[in-house]
């Protein structure tokens, strides 16, 4: 089993034990009756702005890093990110790998305008639903984890509930997935779950097989200006950057330096 795998069987565990706190009817019922985000942009449309835009990760912790941040003042770095212009916060909720909370989630999309990512390993409908309640504008599809009937189901679903996904691939095979379930933002992973190493090259190379009318995420690995110039050269609209942001101090600085410059607000 690789990374993903542990971490998609170990989710369907938790899953099971969250479904007896809170049934799936329960929870199909809290999502269609939250009034959350009914005044921030969707997360699709934040991401459309001129230049490069950042969806920018609240992580305490990774399975290839171990401990990223043991002081977590997770609600003020989801602030500084918006301040910071931000085009959105992805929020770990994994418990087990990443140290994440279902609460993070809850509490920061309440207090930001801009949209929020529900960054975890969905692998059952039960989790979009509880997305949507915990106030996340978009879930993360990984199409490695998932079947095409799932992916289309569960990609489906996120549109009944006015949500988007970011479809996530990690080669050509799994990029073409992405695209046949109708996915319009599709994110590729940088990083190699057997060796955990990363290279920005694998979603340079894999921009060329999507159209130019999909926005394209490359996730994972992001450190340096030239990593964000060769990115937005290449096409890629957007990328998706953890602990990088994480590890410094002062959010904007961190963001304007890999910008080149402020970022672009729509
Ligand atoms: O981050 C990990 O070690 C990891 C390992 C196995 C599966 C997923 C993993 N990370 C999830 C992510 O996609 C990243 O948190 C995200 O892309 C940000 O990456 P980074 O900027 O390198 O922190």
């Amino acid at each position: 089993m690789n990374i993903l795998e542990k971490i998609g069987e170990k989710t369907k565990e938790r899953i099971r034990e969250e479904k007896k706190q809170c049934s799936l009817e329960e929870m199909r019922n809290r999502a269609e009756h939250t009034t959350e985000n009914k005044e921030k942009p969707g997360f699709l449309q934040a991401l459309k702005v001129q230049g490069m835009s950042y969806i920018c990760e609240v992580k305490k912790a990774s399975p290839s890093k171990g401990l990223i941040a043991p002081e977590f003042p997770w609600l003020d770095i989801a602030k500084e990110y918006e301040a910071a212009g931000a085009s959105a916060v992805s929020c770990l909720t994994e418990p087990f790998y990443f140290m994440g909370q279902n609460g993070y989630l809850e509490k920061i999309a309440e207090e930001i305008n801009i949209p929020v990512l529900r960054k975890d390993f969905t692998v059952d409908e039960y989790m979009i639903y509880q997305a949507k309640a915990l106030g996340a504008s978009a879930v993360l599809l990984i199409c490695s984890l998932l079947d095409d009937v799932k992916l289309r189901n569960f990609y489906q679903l996120t549109k009944e509930l006015h949500m988007d996904a970011l479809v996530e691939a990690h080669d050509e095979k799994e990029v073409l997935r992405a695209l046949d379930c109708g996915a319009k933002i599709i994110g590729v992973n940088n990083r190699d779950l057997k060796t955990f190493q990363v290279d920005t090259g694998n979603s340079i190379r894999l921009r060329k097989i999507a159209p130019v009318d999909a926005v394209f995420v490359s996730e994972s690995g992001i450190r340096t200006s030239e990593d964000i110039h060769r990115l937005r050269e290449n096409d890629i609209q957007a990328v998706l950057i953890g602990e990088t942001l994480m590890r410094s101090p002062d959010k904007r600085k961190a963001l304007e330096h890999l910008n080149g410059g402020p970022l672009c607000q729509k």
